[in-house]
């Protein structure tokens, strides 16, 4: 049976989960570059960006602990189909709280934010993204998924992650790698996301999940496990042990599951 996931839980984000978190990617970063040269990640929106740029806006305690921004290749975990410049734009969030603010002489990360020329159609919105993904990771004849050296994703108060929604027929997807949506029950209802199976075969899984808010659907996913029928509890499930959630104790105080202490 695989390991199951691991659960991280610190008293404060910005002094124990923001260090943590970038201890983490640090250490995905480097066994990306170690295997192809470059680190590809993908990225949610909503409160991800916030707690993501507070660990990598850090100044570097040395050799080790250095981001290495020119060798990132940055992909999107969901899209609202909306305009790039649009509030509502996981792009447009990223770049607001962590790209626009990388130090000055930073060689910039690759970014591939979704085609905005398909918004009217998601279908087609979607297949371009998989066509970027495809470009990325290599025909997609020769591989049957594309392996993320690492995915930074949020859970949502219901339960989602990515835009992968409790009880939506899209968790069944087999086949697609970017899929389409267009009644997304939380607003705006039109979006692309990647797939449960693109998600769970990812090298690594990265949960961000803080603040009192999310203790209730924290119990569901952690205690009930896949058996709930949460999207976030059957990615735990399919990743196992590559999947870490990092989360302060406000998230998960009084979830029954072992937490642990945080190391590499
Ligand atoms: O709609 C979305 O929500 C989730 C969760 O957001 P959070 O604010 O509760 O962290 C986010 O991960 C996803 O990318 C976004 O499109």
């Amino acid at each position: 049976m695989a390991k199951q996931a691991n659960l991280y839980s610190f008293p404060s984000v910005k002094d124990n989960l923001a260090p943590a978190l970038r201890a983490y990617v640090i250490s995905c970063q480097d066994a990306g570059l170690a295997r192809h040269n470059v680190f590809k990640v993908a990225v949610s929106g909503g409160s991800l960006p916030k707690t993501l740029a507070q660990a990598l806006l850090a100044p570097s305690s040395g050799p080790n602990d250095e981001v290495k921004w020119d060798k990132w290749e940055i992909f999107f975990a969901d899209e609202r189909a909306v305009p790039l410049d649009h509030e509502d734009s996981n792009y447009f969030l990223l770049k607001q709280e962590l790209l626009d603010k990388l130090p000055a002489g930073t060689t910039p990360p690759t970014v591939h934010p979704i085609d905005v020329e398909y918004l009217n159609d998601t279908q087609e919105l979607a297949d371009q993204y998989e066509q970027v993904l495809v470009r990325s990771f290599a025909s997609r004849d020769s591989v049957k998924l594309p392996i993320f050296d690492l995915l930074l994703l949020g859970c949502g108060p219901d339960g989602h992650t990515c835009s992968l929604f409790p009880g939506h027929e899209l968790l069944r997807e087999t086949s697609a790698w970017v899929a389409p949506i267009e009644d997304s029950p939380k607003p705006p209802p039109r979006r692309v996301t990647l797939t449960l199976p693109v998600v769970t075969h990812a090298v690594r899984v990265a949960f961000v999940a803080t603040g009192s808010g999310k203790k209730e659907i924290m119990k569901q996913i952690f205690e009930e496990g896949a058996a709930g029928g949460l999207p976030c509890a059957w990615v735990n499930e399919g990743a196992g042990e590559r999947a870490s959630w990092f989360v302060d104790n406000d998230a998960v105080e009084g979830v029954s599951y072992p937490r642990r202490p945080f190391s590499l």
